[in-house]
């Protein structure tokens, strides 16, 4: 198996409390981004100390409390399946502080973190703050929901984004990539990409790949998968049949998202 692709975990770390997924700086090669998926039972609580890093807390579905032991955002989360296609509600907390998830409802909820220094305020991201974008023409139509763009000052590094992409379409298409620090032209942004699909059998097609092809995978990706994107371009197809969601989280050294496309597919956009 690639060692860009993650399968489910599922290890019990707590009464109710299942990691099913855990990419760190420690497991992969990523220096900036990190990862966790949790299940929690209802009424079960996860703790974390966040150190020197930032998190963007994602009710990804059920309804949770949230807390910096602070403040605390009650019975957050809007969906049951994140098929029902609304945005979901999601809270920033920053490095040096401790936070509380405790699940109202059955929930899964994604840890997105990278390194932080400077405090920020610990902020709830609404379901209703998200931009919702349609991007793209044709079989590259695909549905986006900014939960944590580079425009929203909340965070030191972190970008967080959800794309659903329709059977048959293709996202993060043409293949773009965003792997050299060299702004204006191209930003450097590690990425993970945590994957669901409609109905749950399904599978798509990812590729990662870089110029000189010294990294080219192509993953075939199945529900609740992780991939993980080092350097390189990164496009996802979704066969006939099946609806396609996944959860992006980016960091780097600059909170900018520039991104390059493949100068060989750049023309589908001229069409
Ligand atoms: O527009 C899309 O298809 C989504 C991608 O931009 C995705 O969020 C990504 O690759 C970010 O670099």
């Amino acid at each position: 198996m690639s060692k860009l692709l993650r399968k489910p975990n599922n290890q019990e770390i707590a009464q109710g409390v299942t990691l099913i997924h855990d990419v760190t700086s420690e497991n992969s090669s990523l220096e900036y981004v990190g990862f966790k998926i949790i299940d929690l039972a209802p009424g079960a609580t996860y703790t974390e100390e966040l150190g020197k890093q930032e998190c963007c807390i994602v009710a990804v579905t059920g309804r949770v409390n949230v807390s910096d032991r602070e403040v605390t955002y009650e019975n957050i989360g809007t969906r049951e399946t994140v098929f029902e296609k609304q945005p979901t509600d999601s809270v920033y907390v920053s490095n040096d502080r401790v936070f509380e998830v405790e699940a109202v409802s059955g929930a899964r909820v994604a840890l997105c973190y990278s390194p932080s220094e400077k405090q920020l305020p610990t902020r709830l991201i609404s379901a209703s703050e998200n931009g919702v974008e349609q991007r793209g023409t044709g079989n590259n139509k695909r549905m986006v929901h900014n939960i944590l763009p580079d425009s929203d000052p909340s965070a030191n590094s972190l970008l967080v984004v959800e794309v659903f992409t329709e059977s048959g379409n293709w996202s993060s298409y043409p293949p773009h990539k965003h792997d050299q620090d060299n702004l204006p032209e191209e930003s450097f942004l590690e990425e993970t990409y945590y994957h669901e699909m409609n109905p749950s059998q399904g599978f798509v097609f990812q590729r990662v790949y870089t110029d000189d092809r010294s990294l080219d995978e192509t993953m075939t990706v199945e529900n609740g998968n992780v991939v993980i994107v080092p350097v390189g371009y990164h496009p996802v197809g979704v066969p006939e049949g099946y609806t396609s969601y996944y959860l992006n989280v980016m960091a780097g050294p600059k909170r900018i998202w520039k991104f390059h496309n493949d100068p060989d597919h750049e023309w589908i956009l001229k069409r």
